[in-house]
């Protein structure tokens, strides 16, 4: 048992034969909010997606609320504790529509206001894939503020403001910075690194340096 809502105990990650992330060991404080930064390719999204079970670990563990994830139902409740805004769309083109990801999250009245706030609400008839980057994100967001609704306790963000225009990324950063859960968010916008607690940066696929933001 642990006092951490995330604990990474020693990932590591591999695709094929090629270690992406090694021995990351980070704990993430209920309610306190993390930055992950650092180089491209360092292994960020690979952390973020193992917790999620979107990717194997190949050593290690990922405990969430004290718990960790190897059954089925195990993995289904680890999903409904985080919300996951992704970076991008990677189921292609599959036909869902903007409503149905928002409803998906377990909360659709929250998301469909979070839609309307963010400005995205009018676009529920419009399928996922024919939506701009910044529009996508703006839905990803309210999407996971629908799950936070529904009961997420942790939030993990990739790049939530990579796509947005500067008025877009403010709001975004304030309106995570907001959430009463604990964040992890990859992010090298200053608005968004300046509302978390700590930063932590990897290099080359490890965790080099942790510090307050
Ligand atoms: N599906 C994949 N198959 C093979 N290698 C992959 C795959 N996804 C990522 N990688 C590799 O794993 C390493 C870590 O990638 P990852 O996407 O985790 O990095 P990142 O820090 O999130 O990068 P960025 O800042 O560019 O988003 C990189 O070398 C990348 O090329």
């Amino acid at each position: 048992m642990t006092g951490a809502a995330v604990l990474f105990t020693g990932v590591t990650c591999r695709y094929g034969r090629r270690t992406a992330v090694t021995a990351v060991n980070l704990d993430v404080a209920a309610g306190e909010r993390v930055a992950l930064t650092g180089a491209n390719g360092s292994g960020k999204t690979t952390l973020l997606r193992t917790a999620l079970g979107l990717h194997p670990l190949a050593a290690g563990s990922v405990t969430v609320d004290g718990t960790t994830a190897t059954t089925a139902a195990q993995w289904t409740d680890r999903r409904r504790r985080i919300a996951w805004m992704p970076q991008r769309l990677t189921a292609g083109r599959f036909p869902l529509l903007v409503g149905e990801l928002l409803r998906s999250g377990g909360h659709p009245e929250a998301a469909d206001e979070a839609a309307g706030r963010l400005g995205v609400g009018g676009l529920r008839h419009r399928a996922l894939h024919a939506l701009s980057g910044g529009q996508l994100q703006r839905v990803f967001l309210a999407r996971a503020l629908g799950a936070v609704a529904a009961g997420a306790s942790v939030l993990f963000a990739d790049e939530p403001t990579a796509a947005l225009d500067f008025a877009g990324q403010e709001q975004v950063a304030g309106m995570i910075a907001a959430l009463p859960v604990t964040v992890v968010v990859v992010s090298h916008d200053r608005a968004m690194t300046g509302a978390c607690d700590r930063v932590a940066e990897m290099a080359a696929g490890r965790l080099r340096v942790i510090r307050a933001s």
